[in-house]
């Protein structure tokens, strides 16, 4: 216990979502401890409160303690897993094995494997009872303590719950109880994945008509999709699917809106991809979704052309053949489309 006789919570890594839930934590005075992967942002975090790389319109609490080993997380029995869904397991692999809460906050699918987080989780840090964290949560306005909601889904139920929501609650940050663990990862995942579409959209110039219909036929993939691996269609109708997307593609705050909507403009993804320092999760779960829906049979249109926008193909064709497609009812989709290579 710290002087504030609260536990501490420690927090894995300090991007800005990892930096803005530690300065919301640290909101009611305990201590959080925050690892970062480079050694001179603890240094920066510690003697001057501030995160000057990743979100450096934060003045940063000084009960958060910046630290590059993440032995020093050891003894705290609840953490959040904030570093970017590809590196995830290998950073969760240097956790001590402990029973503790290990709440995820990284919003994407492991390349390669198509493992939802949870399933890396598992696997990383045997002992920990996973919870996912997902909604709409731009890092600086919940930094700024503005009012932000989200979902937190409980893979260990009510009893996980009743531990995790008055540590993680604050006045201004409201969880909501689920326990749908594979519903809240896939809202999170999938619409990062959309975000580029939409702001493709944008980028070329074609209106809010066209912007609006990209949220509504790709929330019906993020459901069929959801359907698939078992997700309740009532939580993607929530904070963590319908709620996170209308956000992250209605504003160039979004880095997958922001990205796509360069891709729009002309820029080529591998130009925007080189070199990059803050992540665009959904450049690297467009590939492995579109492969896990066609595994399953499950047609993702809008997932499957942004796959092929970001491997170089025309703007401008990739909407001509969406608007191309043929005429159904809205619910009526066939099976997986064609490759989309
Ligand atoms: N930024 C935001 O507003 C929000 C982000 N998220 C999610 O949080 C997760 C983390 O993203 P951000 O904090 O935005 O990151 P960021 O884009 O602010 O920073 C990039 C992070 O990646 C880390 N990194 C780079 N290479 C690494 C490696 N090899 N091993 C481990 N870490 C490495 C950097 O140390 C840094 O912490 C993502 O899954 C993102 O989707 C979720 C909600 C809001
Ligand atoms: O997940 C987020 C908002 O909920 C952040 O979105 P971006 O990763 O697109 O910036």
């Amino acid at each position: 216990m710290t002087a504030t006789g609260k536990a501490p919570i420690g927090v894995i890594g300090a991007g800005a979502w990892g930096t803005a839930l530690a300065q919301m934590l640290a909101s009611d005075g305990r201590e959080v401890r925050l690892w970062a992967l480079e050694p001179e942002l603890v240094e920066r975090i510690n003697a001057d409160h501030r995160n000057p790389v990743y979100l450096p319109s934060a003045e940063l609490a000084p009960t958060i303690r910046a630290t590059s080993t993440l032995g020093d997380l050891g003894d705290c029995a609840t953490i959040l897993a904030v570093t970017p869904a590809q590196h995830l397991g290998k950073v969760l692999g240097g956790l001590r094995a402990a029973p503790r809460d290990l709440v995820l906050c990284s919003k994407g699918i492991e390349a390669g494997s198509g493992r939802l987080m949870n399933a890396v989780v598992t696997e990383a840090a045997p002992d920990s009872e996973v919870a996912v964290l997902s909604g709409p949560t731009f890092a600086h306005e919940v930094a700024a303590g503005l009012p932000t909601a989200v979902t937190l889904a409980c893979g260990g139920g009510e009893d996980q719950w009743d531990r995790l929501a008055p540590a993680i609650a604050r006045p201004s940050f409201r969880p909501y109880y689920s326990d749908d663990v594979v519903g809240a990862e896939i809202g999170g995942s999938v619409k990062n994945v959309l975000a580029i579409a939409c702001g493709v959209v944008d980028g070329l110039g074609l209106g809010q008509n066209a912007r609006a219909a990209l949220i509504a036929r790709g929330y019906a993939e993020m459901l069929r999709f959801g359907e698939a691996l078992g997700a309740r269609p009532e939580t993607l109708a929530g904070l963590c699917g319908l709620g996170d997307l209308v956000l992250t593609c209605s504003s160039t705050s979004s880095r997958n809106f922001s990205l796509g909507k360069a891709l729009g403009e002309g820029q080529s993804a591998q130009s925007l991809m080189a070199d990059r320092r803050t992540v665009a999760e959904g450049a690297h779960t467009a590939p492995v979704l579109t492969e896990l829906a066609m595994r399953h049979g499950i047609a993702m249109p809008i997932v499957a052309a942004v796959y092929r926008l970001l491997g170089g193909a025309p703007a401008r064709e990739i909407v001509s053949e969406l608007l191309a497609r043929p005429l159904r009812s809205e619910q009526d989709e066939p099976g997986a489309q064609d490759s989309p290579a």
